[in-house]
């Protein structure tokens, strides 16, 4: 349905507005790192009115507060086909498909604490930190063939890629070597300029690659998560499906923020001098850096009744954008947020959203994080853009934002 953002609207409850904004998204003028123009002038109130791509008239929060107050919310509902979106993607405007099986991103209460329960006991910050060793070895063995390759690589490419693919592999018992059998469908997955039908046929294509290797772990099991899934109570087209959501999950966040990250530092050379001299930073350095880039925005819900959050009343059947850029630059909960600085203690920020969806592999992403971006500095001191920074392509069109590539150089020995 195509509509005129000037006119007059139409609440859930039949009362007419006048014409609220559209989610602004374009971030061509400004910084890179920072949300885009229109949505921080938005942003003077916590909570407004704005008008979906559909037509649908809902809200946006952009305040800290009212943020973590929907979402730990449960009269929320996160079901996709409760949702209208509030930009067009892929020329989709209208009723989104509910979620395949195994997404549960897209499932409420009780069908989403059952799974959540299975999955929980095993992404604890325990058996996450155990994998730092492995983090280690992992980005030595990138780091070594980045330099081979050099003094000019993309990074993208040559490290921000590989290290996450590496780990999440590894964590659940997929073959590396195979990962030409699921890259590109993930990264289709997340493109917003793919349409429905490319969408399903990539989806299709890799579940069926996760359920042949379901099968083949059923039949001897391995030192390995999915292994370790086949014995709790679960078919093997659910096992598949949380096989999928969580290799595309793990395949394509991370990447973007060591690639976004290594740009936003190189941006900000006084952090980057701070993290060079003192690489114990590095824990600090990962929760700023997420604090401030955001990369997994927004967040979308659904008000099953009447929701009063911070004295406004939500009615039902409004869908709810938190827009997480937003509400970690709330200057009410974050002083000065517009300043990258890795001596704040940047804890308490909504990058991996909060409530009973809060992201099940942040241990994961913050040991990679904290691993892989001292690692790289100290192997490479004079580790620099190749381009001017202007000329770095941003990924302002997936799901998850963050740079298309990063040229970078280095002197050689
Ligand atoms: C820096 C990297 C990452 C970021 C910024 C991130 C961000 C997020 C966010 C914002 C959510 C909440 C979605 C919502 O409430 O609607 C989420 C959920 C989730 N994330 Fe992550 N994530 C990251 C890395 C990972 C990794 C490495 C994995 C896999 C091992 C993962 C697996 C998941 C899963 C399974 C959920 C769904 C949880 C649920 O619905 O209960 N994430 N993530």
């Amino acid at each position: 349905m195509s509509y005129d953002p000037t006119a007059a609207a139409t609440t859930a409850d039949g009362t007419t507005t006048d014409a609220p904004p559209t989610l602004p998204t374009d971030r061509r003028t400004g910084c890179p790192f920072d949300p885009p123009a229109g949505l921080t002038a938005l942003s003077d109130t916590p909570m407004r009115r704005l008008r979906y791509a559909d037509g649908h008239v809902g809200r946006l929060v952009t305040g800290h507060a009212a943020a973590r107050a929907v979402l730990a919310d449960p009269r929320f509902s996160s079901r996709y086909e409760l949702l209208h979106l509030p930009v067009s993607m892929a020329g989709m405007s209208g009723e989104l498909p509910p979620a395949p099986v195994g997404d549960i991103i897209g499932l409420d209460a009780p069908e989403h604490s059952r799974y959540r329960r299975l999955l929980t006991g095993r992404f604890t910050v325990r058996r996450m930190r155990r994998l730092t060793e492995r983090a280690e070895q992992l980005t030595s063995e990138c780091l070594d063939a980045m330099e081979q390759a050099g003094p000019t690589v993309d990074l993208v490419e040559a490290f921000a890629r590989p290290v996450p693919a590496l780990m999440i592999c590894e964590l659940l018992g997929v073959p590396y070597a195979e990962r030409d059998r699921f890259q590109s469908q993930v990264a289709i997955l997340f493109d917003q300029t793919v349409g429905e039908g490319p969408k399903g046929e990539a989806y299709t294509a890799l579940l069926q690659y996760l359920e042949e290797l379901v099968l083949a772990k059923r039949a001897e099991p391995t030192d390995d998560l999915l292994s370790d899934l086949t014995s709790a109570d679960l078919t093997d087209e659910e096992l598949a499906g949380i096989g999928g959501l969580l290799l595309a999950a793990g395949l394509d966040t991370t990447m973007n923020m060591l690639g976004l990250g290594v740009f936003a530092l190189f941006s900000n050379p006084d952090q980057l001098d701070a993290l060079r001299a003192d690489p114990g930073l590095a824990g600090q350095t990962a929760e700023e850096l997420l604090r401030y880039l955001s990369v997994a925005d927004p967040l979308l819900r659904s008000a099953l009744e009447d929701v009063e959050v911070e004295g406004e009343l939500i009615r039902a059947g409004e869908t709810v954008t938190v827009s997480v850029q937003a509400a970690n630059r709330d200057p009410r909960r974050f002083p000065d947020p517009d300043r990258l600085d890795i001596h704040r203690r940047a804890t308490g920020h909504l990058a991996f959203g909060h409530g009973a969806h809060q992201c099940l592999g942040q241990q994961l992403a913050r040991v990679e994080m904290a691993v892989a971006l001292p690692a790289l500095f100290a192997r490479f001191p004079t580790l620099r853009l190749a381009v001017p920074p202007r000329e770095v392509p941003l990924r302002d069109r997936a799901n998850i934002y963050g740079v298309v590539s990063l040229p970078v150089t280095w002197d050689k020995e």
